[in-house]
């Protein structure tokens, strides 16, 4: 799993480093690297390196540092380097007498536009983590000029480093050249960053546990269970499915199909739409009720049960069970209006909840805000529950401080029962034994490869997003993936 910290303890181990590193031997550790990234960039999008064009956009701390020593660094291969100087009287002092000795050029604000418009590529070192708030006005101004690809520093500025939250102008960078470690912005802006670099200035000794991690797909690749000598369709675990009705049975064969689809384990579906679901899943036991749908390891409970007294009674008969629950869709709107029904469930019973943002709302009173992983982690404490925060960026957040991004590939799964999908992927999980944080991360990771590879650059559907979790699993062990 990749560790992401926040900016508080990234600026905690930098300073323990600082503290024994000879002066500015950091920043030009990070600056080398940022430079040799830049010229990547510049070989790959103008076919040369020397004699090439780099603007670099400088705030006033040290990541405009960062962004005056790569320059410099790029002088050394014959590029023309100029920098915009945002304030010139507070720009990193050491930085910009290495540009000048190196030949660098400081154009004035008042002639940016040409500067910027005909550079090969534009460095955008106007701030990284101390950045507060929206961009100002006049590092906004010139990002309008800007046509060319753009390398951004530590992270794209504009957009909040903690949050990944963009609140106006910001720079959308085709790279982020990140050091030490990555920061929630990495994993929860990806489109503001654009591919995503990291170079080691030798700080991840000190930085400690992480606050916020990434499943990677060798993560995902491990967890997920593939039957093996031994097994039969019960060891892998019996998943139960509780969704869908006689008018809505498209739910139940959503939730179903996904749970028959993620691993090799009986799936037992108990509700009205017995007939429908067993008409296209007929691997599936389908029952008329959950009170004679047999044993199971994990219940999948919600998509489509409605929110009325029927439903409720469903949600309650299936949290007394004592196995795992993936509630879901209106199962959470039943939670969030008559919260009384978890008393139905043992205490000891792993509960996952896979909000959407509206039903985040009625769970919570007021919707995630900027900061959505504190928001997933408060509703996790607050219903001693992982929950599963959908989104762009979705996160994972477990009762115990536990939180994971998952990295969207698109936005290809906001389309009608993409959740139910997600839902059933959950409780395959969790019937076959997964840590309940481990098993909705995993299920997110692949919901989204599922999402990428149906939709393959226009939109699809969740019967499509469907169709491609068997693909979606066997990329999980494709070394491209
Ligand atoms: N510590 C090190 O040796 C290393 C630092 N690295 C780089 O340093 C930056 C963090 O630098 P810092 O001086 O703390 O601040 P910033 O450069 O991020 O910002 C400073 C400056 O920006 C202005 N500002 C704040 N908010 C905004 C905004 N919303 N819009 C415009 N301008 C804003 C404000 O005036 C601040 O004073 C880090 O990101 C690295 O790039 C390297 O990691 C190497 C080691
Ligand atoms: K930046």
């Amino acid at each position: 799993m990749q560790g992401i910290w926040t900016t508080e303890r990234i600026r905690a181990a930098e300073d323990r480093l600082l503290a024994v590193t000879p002066d500015g031997e950091l920043m030009r550790r990070a600056a080398f690297g940022l430079s040799v990234h830049a010229a990547e960039m510049l070989a790959e999008h103008t076919g040369s390196v020397s004699g090439r064009r780099v603007t670099l956009l400088i705030g006033s701390g040290n990541n405009g540092g960062d962004a005056l020593w790569a320059g410099a660094f790029l002088r050394r291969r014959n590029v023309a380097v100029s920098a915009i100087l945002l304030k010139p009287e507070r720009a990193h002092g050491p930085g910009l007498a290495a540009l000048k000795r190196s030949g660098g050029k400081v154009v004035s604000i008042k002639d940016s536009p040409q500067w910027i418009r005909r550079a090969d590529l534009v460095v955008d070192g106007i701030v990284g983590i101390s950045a507060r708030g929206p961009l100002r006005p006049d590092a906004a101004a010139l990002l309008e000029y800007v046509s060319s690809p753009v390398l951004a520093v530590d992270l794209p500025s504009g957009v909040d480093p903690d949050t990944g939250a963009v609140e106006g102008p910001a720079v959308a960078a085709d790279r982020t050249v990140t050091f030490g470690a990555l920061k929630p912005v990495h994993a929860l802006a990806p489109a503001s960053c654009g591919e995503i670099a990291l170079v080691d200035i030798g700080l991840r000794p000190e930085l400690g546990e992480p606050d916020l991690r990434r499943l990677d797909t060798a993560d995902v690749a491990a967890a997920w269970p593939t039957p093996g000598p031994d097994d039969d369709k019960y060891s892998q675990g019996v998943v139960g499915v509780a969704a869908g009705s006689a008018t809505y049975p498209g739910a139940a064969v959503l939730a179903a199909g996904a749970a028959v689809r993620a691993t090799s384990g009986l799936v037992r579906y108990a509700g009205h739409a017995a007939d429908v679901v067993r008409g296209h899943w007929p691997e599936v036991i389908a029952t008329g009720s959950v009170t004679d749908a047999g044993r199971v390891q994990a219940w999948v409970v919600g998509p489509g049960i409605g929110t009325g007294n029927e439903g409720r009674d469903v949600l309650r008969f299936v949290l007394g069970r004592g196995v795992p629950v993936c509630a879901d869709a209106d199962a959470t709107t039943i939670i969030a209006r008559s919260p009384d029904v978890l008393d139905a469930r043992d205490p000891d019973t792993p509960l996952v909840l896979t909000p959407h943002a509206g039903e985040f709302e009625r769970l919570m009173g007021s919707p995630p805000g900027a900061d959505r992983v504190a928001a997933a982690r408060s509703a996790a404490r607050k219903y001693d529950a992982v929950v599963l925060l959908k989104g762009h960026c979705t996160v994972v957040a477990a009762p115990d401080g536990r939180a994971l991004v998952n990295t969207p590939r698109g936005s290809w799964l906001a389309t009608a029962g993409s959740g139910d999908v997600l839902s059933g992927l959950v409780g395959a999980l969790l019937a076959a034994g997964l840590d309940p944080w481990l098993a909705a991360g995993a299920a997110a990771h692949v919901h989204s490869l599922a999402g990428a590879l149906a939709a393959g650059g226009v939109p699809t559907s969740a019967s499509g997003i469907l169709g491609a979790v068997p693909d979606a699993l066997r990329s999980l062990r494709s070394p491209a993936s």
